[in-house]
């Protein structure tokens, strides 16, 4: 048989081992593993000196588009996931106007989507006040799982994402668990964090620091811990996004030895910067929950180093400079939502496998193998024969600075401008598709597809 390529000489990465083989791909295909395949093929690539590995599954991306492309795009985004090392990702219900939480929705997202992505896609609905009986057909049309808010969502626009209230909560538990289906939680107590806010402000409290201090620890614990309540009770599955602190770790990790039936994702940023780095960098490092101090950090590393984070995710919520900037300096005021999934893999290849001895198959199990698992994408997530040519190449010899102008995003800022990352994601491919190059920047059509499973019997379970 003539492959399409066969990739050469380096480091594969499995789930539990990492073997020097060959990798041959055909048809966008997985085609054969071994020692060495000498067979022809079209092309060879030569990976000495790498690591190979299945490439992202980022499962928290916030494309703004349609309603707010001019936050950010499909064509945007996902150059810069692809540039990053992320093969296939799932589109988070809010941000584009408006939110994915209907049949209607869903399809004028699937409509826009189409022809613009450079990397696979599947999407997230909502749950919202007010949609209970639209859940169905949003599972209906394929999405993987669903997403609310247990924190305030700031927008007044009346087509866009709203926070739950207790009855939504519970009642779309109820739903949902009857659907089988997982529901995702950003896990902060509403009231505690915009009292805190506002009596911030009040006092002319408004730095960085500031903000941090009015979303304490307790409020995700608390958050986390009412979720896992109110899920044991309907028999809902779980997933708790971007997780801050060990606590609210150790309270999941907890339930789910009890037997519910729960995982989460924490992000690069809640590794790699501190509460006293955010007050340097300023508002492009705001988010939600909010960076840590350093000894909060380093719990959550310790987390991550006992294999107790499932799976890690950029929680890419770009906008606009201008919604980053506030005249009088006030933290408060600016857009909290961080630019950063080009830099998912590089950094965090970094900090934890190069700096922290994190074992690769533990850092691959984090970015692919996991959140394919849990988010039913079986064709994806691993380097094995039948799977998806989702393959990336990681140099561990290369080390860079991350510049604005190599930034894809449609506004090119981010936390992690001027920071020196010690490897580099040198190759993406796509089911086969060249769509990255470390030379040549994005090349290629924008191959990327819908992933979706719902409708076929070959489910998943986690
Ligand atoms: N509207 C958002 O994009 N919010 C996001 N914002 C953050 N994380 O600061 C999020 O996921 O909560
Ligand atoms: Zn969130
Ligand atoms: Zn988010």
């Amino acid at each position: 048989m003539k492959y399409d390529f066969i990739i050469k000489g380096g480091k594969v990465v499995f789930r539990d081992e990492v073997k020097n083989v060959d990798i041959a791909v055909k048809d966008g295909k997985i085609s054969a593993i071994a020692e060495t395949i000498d067979s022809e093929a079209a092309q060879i690539v030569d990976a000495q000196g790498q690591y190979v590995m299945p490439g992202m599954i980022d499962t928290h991306v916030h494309i703004c588009e349609p309603g707010r492309t001019e936050w950010e795009g499909f064509v945007t985004g996902t150059k810069a996931l692809a540039a990053g090392g992320t093969t296939s990702y799932v589109d988070m219900p809010l941000n584009a106007l408006p939110a994915t939480v209907d049949r209607e929705s869903l399809q004028l997202k699937l409509d826009t989507a189409k022809g613009k992505n450079y990397v696979d896609y599947a999407l997230y609905g909502g749950l919202v006040p007010g949609n209970l009986d639209k859940l169905k057909e949003l599972s209906d049309e394929g999405v993987v799982a669903y997403k609310c808010f247990m924190a305030t969502c700031g927008s007044d626009l009346p087509d866009d994402f709203r926070n739950v209230d207790d009855y939504t909560l519970y009642t779309g538990m109820k739903k949902l668990a009857e659907l089988g289906s997982v529901l995702s939680i950003h896990a902060e107590n509403a009231e505690i964090t915009d009292r805190m806010a506002q009596e911030m402000v009040k006092h002319g409290k408004t730095t960085a620091t500031d903000y941090v201090a009015s979303r304490p620890v307790v409020t995700e614990v608390d958050a986390v811990k009412r979720a896992l309540f109110l899920a044991k009770e309907t028999g809902c599955k779980l997933h708790f996004v971007h997780i801050s602190t060990a606590e609210a770790v150790e309270e999941i990790i907890k339930a789910r030895n009890d037997g519910q039936d729960v995982t989460l994702e924490s992000c690069p940023h809640y590794f790699t910067i501190t509460t006293a780095e955010f007050e340097e960098i300023g508002p492009v490092a705001k988010c939600s929950p909010p960076l840590r101090d350093e000894a909060a950090q380093e719990k959550l590393w310790n987390k991550l180093i006992e294999g107790k984070i499932d799976m890690l995710t950029s929680d890419h919520s770009p906008c606009p400079p201008e919604m980053k900037y506030s005249e009088t300096n006030n933290i408060f005021e600016v857009w909290g939502g961080i630019t950063g999934c080009q830099n998912n893999v590089d950094l965090m290849f970094d900090e934890a496998v190069i700096k922290r001895n994190v074992p690769v198959t533990d850092f691959v199990r984090m970015i692919a193998y996991n959140p394919a698992k849990r988010f039913n994408l079986p064709t994806k997530g691993e380097i094995a024969v039948s799977k998806d040519a989702d393959i990336i190449l990681v140099d561990p010899n290369q080390s860079y600075v991350v510049q604005k102008e190599d930034l894809y995003y449609r506004h090119q800022h981010s936390p992690y401008i001027g920071r020196k990352i010690n490897c580099r994601v040198t190759k993406t491919f796509v089911r086969g598709n060249l769509v990255f190059d470390v030379n040549e920047g994005i090349v290629g059509e924008p191959v990327g597809q819908l992933v979706n499973y719902n409708k076929k019997a070959e489910l998943i379970t986690p």
